[in-house]
């Protein structure tokens, strides 16, 4: 048997939902190539393609993202258990809790079914923003923004989040945002969601795994930590100074990086980084596109390596007035129709995942009488 630390190239399930073609520097979503999706599409679009394999026509698009946003209600107890919570209480934990108090409210927990699933992953795609914005408010003592009726999906989510109707191109570049983290072939929690889900657990369950997951600094948690280290830094010579120091001591730069691009620019870094570009133009406020141009810089130079996805999401987020610490939490609401389609497959063709290990522990050692 052979043994691949951190299943390296293995591939783990056969699927229909996505793919990197990293030769040919396309992101497969559903056949369709993400970024032209997301120059040419809605993130509630593309969450349709997820689920239903197919791009919407303008009804069908109308009618899911009205579901959507009738689902935005939450049961009373998840505010109250968001005001309760201790204020340190990270965003990322309360909407792990937030998913596992839902469960216990769907009459079709235990349904496996396409349909059933479907109908959960209608519900949380809805309720996602809600929880963001009202965990995050009540954490910080805030009062709860209600939704806008008059306002699309993504306009509304970050309407909650900030208090501020968005303008046009903010809208455009948030819900861009949400298209670049829609999906991404077989994420570490992508990974985990199937894994919990082959054991027949609910959609539920494998969600707050992937949230877990999601949540470390190594994958999604990045976005949140590059921002820290910008602030950190403050200006475009302190960064690099900052980066420079960090690298000589053998750190990690958050950030940059990736096990399937390796020495390549995430196509998504690029799209993020258009947005930061066209940002900064319209306010006239060139200063995080600087300071990331310059870290850019000094990785490719000292180590090779490039950015991902996380680099670049980040300023954007800032320059859209989204606290730092939803930025992760952002990344998984807008992942949670991928992760949906994901445990649709497990659950439709299922084998219960159960890999084995190379033994390096001791033998034949006798119990003492
Ligand atoms: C949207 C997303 O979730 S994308 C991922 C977001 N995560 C980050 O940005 C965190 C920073 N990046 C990393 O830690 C890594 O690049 C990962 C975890 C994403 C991928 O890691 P792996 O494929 O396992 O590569 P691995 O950890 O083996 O690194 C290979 C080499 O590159 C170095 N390296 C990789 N990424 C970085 C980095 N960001 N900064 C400095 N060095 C790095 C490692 O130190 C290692 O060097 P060594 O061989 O001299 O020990
Ligand atoms: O693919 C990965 O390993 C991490 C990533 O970029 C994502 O989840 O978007």
């Amino acid at each position: 048997m052979e043994f691949r630390p951190g299943l390296e190239n293995v591939v783990a399930a056969e699927t229909t939902i996505s793919f990197l073609d990293v030769e040919n520097e396309e992101i497969v979503i559903r056949g369709y190539d993400l970024i032209e999706l997301a120059e040419t599409k809605s993130y509630v679009e593309v969450a349709f393609l997820l689920l239903e394999g197919k791009l919407p026509s303008e009804q069908e698009r109308a009618r899911f993202e009205n579901e959507l946003l009738a689902k935005r209600e939450l049961p009373d107890v998840l505010y109250d258990v968001f005001s309760k919570l201790p204020k340190t209480t990270h965003p990322m934990d309360a909407l792990r809790t937030g998913i596992s108090i839902l469960a216990g409210f769907d009459p079709l927990i235990d349904d496996r079914s396409e349909q059933a699933n479907k109908t959960k992953s209608i519900n949380l795609l809805g309720q996602m923003p809600s929880i963001l914005a009202s965990s995050y408010h009540l954490l910080n003592q805030q009062e709860v923004i209600p939704p806008d009726e008059n306002l699309s999906y993504s306009a509304n989510f970050l309407y909650m989040i900030t208090g501020k109707k968005p303008t046009e191109l903010e809208t455009k570049i948030f819900d861009r945002s949400l298209i670049a983290y829609i999906e991404h072939e077989m994420p570490n929690s992508t990974f985990a969601a199937r894994v919990i889900s082959s054991t027949h657990a609910d959609l539920y369950g494998a969600l707050a795994g992937a949230v877990s997951s999601l949540k470390g600094h190594l994958h999604g948690g990045a976005n949140e930590a590059v921002m820290y280290l910008i602030e950190e830094a403050g200006t475009k010579e302190n960064f690099e100074r900052l980066i420079k120091q960090k690298l000589a001591n053998k750190e990690r730069i958050m950030g940059f990086g990736h096990r399937v691009y390796m020495k390549k620019m995430d196509p998504r870094a690029l799209l993020m980084k258009k947005a930061l570009q066209q940002l900064s133009e319209q306010r006239g406020d060139f200063r995080l596109l600087e300071i990331c141009e310059a870290g850019e810089t000094i990785m490719r130079e000292e180590k090779g390596l490039y950015p991902n996805l996380d680099y670049y999401a980040a300023p954007v987020y800032y320059m859209l007035g989204i606290p730092i610490d939803l930025y992760t939490p952002i990344f998984f609401s807008a992942r949670t129709a991928g992760l949906c389609a994901h445990v649709i497959e497990q659950h439709n063709n299922n084998r219960l995942f159960r890999p084995r290990v190379k033994y390096t522990g001791k033998r034949s050692l006798k119990v003492q009488q």
